[in-house]
């Protein structure tokens, strides 16, 4: 068979890269050791790799293993026919022991070498005699019986083809190996110039993380694996998926759609640096090393198949890392208060999603209120009614105002805020929730004195008048903050009819009739623009005595107003405010239309 074009496809769409050659060389070795054990129980396995330089000629790479071996009518099935496994068992099922299972692995050695040659010894039946495979990338292979006598075991034999010969330096050789292999658990190690380095090294998380040394050292290892910071780190663990390892706390703040590259080993040798399917969406602030026995690899061996099993398994460690906050919520308040002061938007979308968590954490989570930011439980103590404007343009609008008139009122427009607190409204019976708007905010405003009233009636008239135009009402009032001149206060209905008519100003034709059609039968609604008798420039406008100064001075307070609460403006909005600017600038130059 022709295999150039088959390796071209493992290469370029299979595998990441061909250094995985290295990953699936191990995996033979490991396979194979497992495999005499299931002959040998007591059998020691090792994997020695040797890298050969010399001056004259390319660098051979020669991997070792003392495994299972092949007899010749092996040699014959699994290694000249591909896609035939020794792996997938009798039965339907395969045994769970070996890390292969498609019989394509070995192929993937093509990708840097033209040439594959294998020397291999059973360890089935007494004085079997050795032999040689040697295959090639044009499909051809042959088969010898070897005269002398080599270990039981198998070797693997590699040379660079052109291009290619980067990946077989040592130090690359070496850090592959190690990423891959350092967590299996034969002996694995590497020979180049009279110098070997052991590759295994121990798994980190296989300790006692109460010890404060343990923690510490985890703490540096994840920060050496990840090259960041973290705040904490627990372990994890499930039964399905046979899943062990231990999760970082980050140590910065990260948005809540972003999700944390982990590092995944299956059955101990590495799968993937960049898993992001191991735990569920809202874990967005833990990054984690674990390592499965049970999940299945996709064929490519760097994800999972995302099947029940794994489905089972996120749930599972979303439970550990759920338990972890609730048990330090309730035994160690200041440390979780210090991981809520970071994360608090992660502890809200658990408490989003879990009544339980909500309980627990409901008091210690921080709002945005009009009096500053404070936790739920700070704010219940001086309100026992929890307002709240569902929107961060809302709270624009009101939180000055508010803010002067000591009002408290929660921003919930931020994501899971008002999910949050209708949850908890629900939950706890004790739990007082009102939507707040900026109407409400208007009623508790002062009123004018009888002579205040008389004094600024035309006034108020006329500045009614000439904002009818824009659908909006006005009225003075007194309140806070005495520098604040004007307020724009909207309803749901006002609302509806602005953003239609803004939606118009960009719109033509059949869409702007459409849009017209939207608003014709709904009832008319106007806004209300709200002059502070309070502020000084307000007081100057009314007292004027001059009908045209007061009209260009309303629209302008209109327009200002419209800014401060974040209001987008109409075209006719905007082409007011440009008139007023330019007058402005024309009085302010001594311009002809100066009187
Ligand atoms: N080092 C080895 N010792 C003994 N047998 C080996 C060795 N390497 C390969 N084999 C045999 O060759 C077969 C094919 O190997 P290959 O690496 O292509 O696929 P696999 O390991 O079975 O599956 P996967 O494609 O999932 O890696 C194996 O099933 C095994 O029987």
């Amino acid at each position: 068979m022709e295999l150039r074009g088959l390796i071209e496809l493992l290469s370029q769409h299979l595998y990441s890269g061909p250094h995985v050659f290295i990953r699936e060389l191990l995996q033979n070795g490991v396979d194979a050791i497992q495999a005499r054990r299931q002959i040998e129980p007591k059998h020691e396995g090792a994997i020695e790799i040797e890298v050969v330089t010399s001056e004259e000629s390319d660098p051979t790479i020669i991997f070792q293993d003392n495994g299972v071996g092949l007899t010749e009518a092996e040699v014959q099935q699994f290694l000249a026919t591909i896609g035939q496994s020794s792996k997938r068992g009798e039965a339907t099922s395969r045994p769970d022991d070996f890390l292969g299972q498609f019989g394509i692995g070995l192929l993937s050695c093509f990708t840097v070498s033209d040439e594959i040659i294998v020397l291999t010894r059973s360890a089935k039946g007494e004085n079997q005699p050795g032999f040689e495979w040697r295959g090639s990338t044009d499909g051809t292979y042959s088969v010898r019986k070897l005269t002398e006598m080599i270990p039981i075991g198998t070797q693997v034999f590699l040379q660079p083809s052109t291009g290619y010969e980067d990946y077989f330096e040592l130090q690359r050789i070496l850090k592959l190996t190690r990423d891959y292999g350092s967590l299996l658990q034969p002996k694995i190690s590497l020979t180049s110039n009279g110098k070997t380095d052991v590759i295994n090294a121990k798994s980190p998380w296989q300790q006692d993380l109460t010890n404060p040394q343990v923690r510490e050292n985890l703490l540096a290892y994840g920060t050496e694996v990840f090259d960041r910071n973290f705040l904490d780190v627990f372990p994890l663990h499930s039964t399905s998926g046979g899943v062990t390892g231990v999760a970082y706390v980050l140590s910065e703040a990260v948005h809540a759609g972003s999700s944390q590259p982990h590092r995944v080993y299956l059955k101990n040798m590495l799968l993937s640096t960049k898993s992001h399917d191991v735990l569920p969406e809202w874990a967005f602030f833990v990054q984690c090393i674990v390592n499965a026995t049970q999940l299945h690899p996709t064929a490519s061996r760097e994800s999972f198949y995302d099947d029940t099993v794994l489905e089972r398994t996120r749930d599972e460690l979303g439970d550990c890392l759920r338990r972890y906050l609730v048990e330090m919520a309730q035994t160690q308040p200041r440390r979780f208060e210090q991981l809520i002061a970071v994360h608090h938007l992660a502890v809200k979308a658990l408490a989003a999603d879990d009544d339980e968590c909500l309980e627990l954490f409901a008091d210690l989570l921080p709002f945005q209120t009009s009096l500053g930011t404070m936790t739920l439980g700070e704010f219940r103590k001086q309100n026992p009614v929890v307002r709240y404007v569902p929107s961060c343009d809302q709270f624009r609008q009101i939180a000055q105002v508010a803010a002067s008139e000591s009002l408290a009122v929660i921003n919930a427009g931020y994501v899971y805020d008002v999910d949050i607190l209708t949850r908890l409204s629900r939950i706890r019976p004790d739990f007082t929730l009102e939507e707040f708007d900026a109407v409400q905010l208007a009623d508790r405003f002062e009123q004018l004195s009888q002579r205040e009233r008389e004094e600024t009636l035309e006034f108020e008239r006329l500045a009614d008048l000439t904002l009818q135009r824009f659908k909006c009402a006005v009225e003075i009032a007194k309140f806070l903050p005495s520098d604040l001149p004007s307020l724009y206060v909207t309803d749901g209905n006002a609302d509806f009819f602005r953003s239609v008519e803004q939606a118009q100003d960009v719109t033509e034709g059949v869409w702007s009739d459409m849009l017209g059609d939207l608003t014709r039968d709904a009832p008319s609604s106007y806004a209300r623009l709200y002059l502070n008798y309070s502020n000084s420039l307000i007081q100057r406008i009314c007292q004027l005595g001059q009908a045209e100064g007061q009209r260009r001075s309303v629209e302008m307070v209109y327009i200002q107003a419209l800014l401060l609460g974040h209001f987008p403006l109409k075209k006719s909005e905007i082409k007011l405010l440009n008139e007023g600017l330019l007058g402005l600038l024309d009085w302010a130059v001594g311009g002809q239309n100066n009187d």
